[in-house]
């Protein structure tokens, strides 16, 4: 693993910074691989990333999206991941359909979403059950719990060892998730984080010792590159 923390001074720098870093590695999967898969994270921080990048004239035919997580809720639903990174980014931009991969929230139930959702990675990349894909580009958050994608403390879904995609569970609700296998086996995961309700997380996740069942983005060490971009407010008091 190859690890690298930034504190940057603020949320603006932040998003800059990983707009950098973003566009590098999808430079490098491209002309590597022939093609860039990256997966997007929830939640408010990386917005204006996508906006950005939607601003950007891409090779869109090459570059497949992914969520890391998807809330549990109709495609449409203001709380959807999915619908999020549709307004701010895809929807901009002349990507294929077919390279957009959201997990479905309109099955059965959620197990059969989340198992659908693992026999569907499978297919894309190719691998068979045992065995994990390597995305090009996994994007994550963390939340002032330490949860990260929606790997919450203390739920069955930190305990996945040969599973791409299980249920996550947020206070009882059910969400979709990448397990930290399949995060741990990423050419590049990408954290952002912002703001200082982030602190108290961040010192027990940086810490020597701690209980990643209690802070599962602990769990976070994949083969590759491994980013840590933060604000100021968030990353003032890390030890590096
Ligand atoms: O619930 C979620 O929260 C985390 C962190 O969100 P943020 O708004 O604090 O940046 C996010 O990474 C995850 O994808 C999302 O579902």
């Amino acid at each position: 693993m190859n690890k690298t923390v930034e504190v940057l001074p603020d949320k603006e720098a932040l998003i800059a910074r990983s707009l950098e870093v973003v566009l590098s590695q999808m430079q490098a999967a491209i002309s590597e691989r022939g093609q860039c898969t990256i997966a997007l994270a929830g939640g408010g921080t990386p917005k204006p990333l996508y906006e950005a990048i939607a601003s950007l004239d891409l090779p869109w035919d090459k570059i497949h999206v992914f969520w890391g997580d998807e809330r549990y809720v109709p495609a449409d639903h203001p709380d959807s991941n999915q619908r999020m990174a549709r307004h701010a980014w895809l929807d901009k931009v002349d990507i294929p359909a077919a390279n957009i991969h959201p997990m479905s929230t309109d099955g059965e139930s959620p197990a059969a979403d989340a198992q659908k959702h693992d026999d569907y990675l499978r297919e894309f990349f190719k691998v068979a059950v045992g065995e994990f894909p390597h995305l090009d580009i996994i994007l994550l958050g963390i939340g002032d719990d330490a949860h990260t994608a929606s790997l919450f403390p203390h739920t069955d879904a930190l305990q996945m060892t040969d599973r791409l995609v299980t249920v996550g569970n947020k206070d009882g609700q059910p969400r979709i998730t990448f397990t930290a296998p399949l995060i741990n086996h990423a050419h590049c995961v990408i954290f952002l984080v912002a703001g200082a309700s982030k602190q108290p997380a961040l010192a027990q996740i940086f810490a020597d010792e701690a209980d990643a069942m209690t802070y599962p983005a602990r769990l976070i060490k994949p083969q590759g590159e491994l980013w840590w971009l933060l604000d100021e407010a968030a990353g003032q008091k890390l030890k590096k």
